[in-house]
């Protein structure tokens, strides 16, 4: 077990300047291998450079790349701490993770995840080996000293989580486990053996073993990587002397899959997300992975996380997502300016609103951007029928729904007009922005970032006038942060609706553009209308054209055929109805019933279908299609 001077420093409790965050995010930089030392023949390509505060400082770390390969720019991250190659693992859990285990005592819980790009230290870190433990079995060493001291009993559960099913791995015939959530939002774990644990020899024998056999859970086909996340659980059952109650607490260190930032982790995007929302202080998206799920009661409400971010020490495109996540993370709602040129908002900018997707920064070949655009307009094209459908949804429920599709455009026009400034006003990123198809674990995304040039001059004015922001001047590649940002300034205004209202504001705009979608477009059978592809050549061309961000809404547009301002708002806004669509599933997803019921169309019967329909999916409503099925009921 390791000990340290400073044992006794409440790292856990600093969390920067910013107390509203609860996640703490650190990272881990790997020792180098010989075979890097010597590929790189002693002058890597990159290198991180990490500059620390003073040493009882509450500042965090900051970190930056030399020769950034994929941006050539000089960014820097801020993370509450790093840990270089000279501090062990032992360092890390004295300082991060001991100071968390007595509130286990006190039936708290706690979660430490790690995260990071393949080969980055992941495993090294939370679960090592006999030799070298890593922090699951240093806290379990802990644990059970503390266990003996106050006759408290200590279990233990290990689990995958594979394809977005969890498996026992205590059972030999790796069991699925069913995770349910029961009253006052409770997880319940059925299936999941809980085994006791009386001394550390005793847990090593099960853990180590358990950790090397890497039987998958199901079978894989071979040309998939077998990319699972790992969790062990140790449970606390302790007795509270003062009120005679039998508390229970545990702690949840999770070995996440490795990441690639071209091919996300579907999984790994959700927690993504959640770990954003838990520290910007939103709605958390539980719902959208089974891990997310599952990792509700250890990161919801007064849990203790922590987030390590591993780190290659040569580091790759996938290093610097990955920080620039963590940071993110870390920053959220402050705006920090990087270079004189340059401006990275922080915010939840995880995903692009376009694509709703995370973003990276590498190139893309054109060949693969053929293909890959081909695939795309499929999906688009699946799009306008779901559109068709999803009126369903709205049309027989909503007695007022003639009116909204009786509604002039310039109505409809006012209630979308802010969403598609954004989009316009996104264009040149999103233009670069390729979404690759779903697989069925991973959803993918691509930036070809040297195509991604910052904005002139004069749109930068015109979204520092847009924003009230006086420090935008440009903005590039890892700055489509921004995209979201103006709404994180808003939140922090206190005259700003909150999110949940904009997202209402955006769903009502959603199903005023579905009602009034057929007055323009057509069903996509009709292949030989003209309008189905002059709709397509939008959703293919690869760049929004630039006539779609000058199409500002005008008061006098008239309502639609084809050739109308109206019908060419039909046919340029296929991105914007695609964005509110997604905009409008995320709120399906998270909404509880009183928001739900604030929403046009939906009274208490859907609101209680949709939230029973949320329980039974295996995930979350990626379709609006989800829906309709269900919506026939009435
Ligand atoms: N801090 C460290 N010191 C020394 N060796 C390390 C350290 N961290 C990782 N390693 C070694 O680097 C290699 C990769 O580490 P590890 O398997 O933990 O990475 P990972 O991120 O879990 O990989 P994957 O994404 O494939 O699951 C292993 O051989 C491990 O022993």
């Amino acid at each position: 077990m390791a000990s340290s001077t400073e044992d006794s420093v409440q790292v856990r409790a600093n969390l920067g300047s910013d107390s509203r965050r609860k996640v703490r995010i650190v990272a881990k930089i790997r020792d180098s291998t010989d075979l890097e030392v010597q590929s790189s023949n002693g002058s890597p390509a990159c290198r991180i450079f990490v500059q620390k505060p003073e040493p009882q400082s509450s500042e965090g770390v900051t970190i930056s790349f030399t020769d950034q390969p994929t941006t050539s720019r000089k960014e820097s991250y801020k993370l509450d701490y790093c840990y270089d190659q000279n501090e062990d693992i032992g360092k890390m859990f004295s300082r991060e993770v001991k100071p968390l285990v007595s509130g286990i005592f006190r039936g708290l819980n706690a979660s430490v995840l790690a995260y990071g790009a393949k080969g980055s230290g992941k495993t090294y870190t939370i679960q090592g080996s006999n030799e070298k433990p890593g922090l699951g079995p240093l806290a379990m060493e802990e644990i059970l000293s503390i266990a003996e001291e106050t006759g408290s009993s200590i279990t233990m559960s290990w689990y995958e989580v594979y394809q977005d099913h969890v498996y026992d791995l205590l059972e030999p015939k790796r069991q699925e486990v069913l995770v349910l959530e029961g009253a006052g939002g409770r997880i319940q774990l059925k299936g999941l053996s809980q085994i006791p644990v009386k001394s550390i020899s005793d847990f090593n024998k099960i853990y180590f073993p358990a950790c090397t056999s890497r039987k998958p859970a199901q079978k894989h086909t071979n040309d998939v990587p077998h990319k699972s996340h790992k969790g062990l659980i140790i449970y606390v059952s302790a007795n509270d002397k003062d009120s005679n109650t039998n508390l229970v607490g545990k702690m949840n260190f999770v070995d996440l899959a490795g990441f690639e930032s071209t091919r996300m982790n579907k999984s790994l995007y959700a927690l993504q997300n959640v770990v954003h929302a838990l520290n910007a202080n939103e709605r958390v998206p539980y719902r959208e992975s089974k891990l997310t799920r599952m990792l509700q009661d250890t990161l919801g409400g007064t849990s203790q996380i922590l987030m390590v971010t591993c780190l290659n020490p040569y580091p790759c495109q996938d290093t610097i997502y990955t920080v620039s996540f963590a940071s993110r993370s870390c920053q959220v709602g402050k705006i920090c300016l990087d270079t004189k040129r340059t401006m990275t908002v922080t915010r939840s900018a995880l995903y692009s609103p376009k694509s709703g997707r995370p973003l990276s920064l590498s190139s893309t070949s054109a060949k693969k951007h053929n293909i890959l655009q081909s695939k795309f307009m499929e999906k688009k094209a699946n799009f306008v029928s779901s559109e068709m459908k999803a009126r369903k949804l709205f049309d027989g429920a909503n007695p007022a729904n003639s009116s909204v599709q009786e509604s002039s455009s310039s109505d409809i026009a006012s209630s979308v007009k802010h969403s598609i400034q954004e989009e316009s006003c996104l264009s040149e990123i999103s233009s670069a922005i390729v979404p690759l198809p779903l697989q069925e674990e991973e959803v993918s995304l691509t930036i070809a970032s040297k195509e991604i040039e910052p904005f002139p001059e004069n749109e930068a004015i015109s979204l520092q006038n847009e924003y009230k922001h006086p420090d935008i001047t440009s903005v590039s590649a890892c700055d489509t942060t921004m995209l979201i940002a103006p709404e994180e300034e808003k939140e922090n205004n206190s005259d700003s609706p909150p999110l949940s209202e904009r997202l209402r504001e955006l769903s009502n705009s959603l199903k005023s553009l579905c009602s009034s979608t057929p007055l323009s477009i057509k069903m996509p059978q009709e292949s030989n209308n003209p309008c189905n592809s002059q709709v397509f050549v939008d959703v293919m061309e690869p760049k929004t054209p630039r006539t779609e961000q000058c199409l500002r809404f005008n008061d006098n547009l008239e309502l639609a055929n084809i050739g109308t301002p109206r019908g060419k708002f039909n046919l340029c806004s296929s991105g914007l109805k695609n964005s509110l669509v997604r905009e409008y599933l995320r709120f399906l997803n998270t909404a509880d019933k009183e928001e739900l019921k604030g929403m046009k169309g939906i009274g208490e019967k859907r609101a209680n279908y949709i939230l029973e329909l949320r329980d039974e999916l295996p995930e979350p409503f990626k379709d609006l299609d989800d829906l309709v099925t269900r919506t026939d009921y009435d």
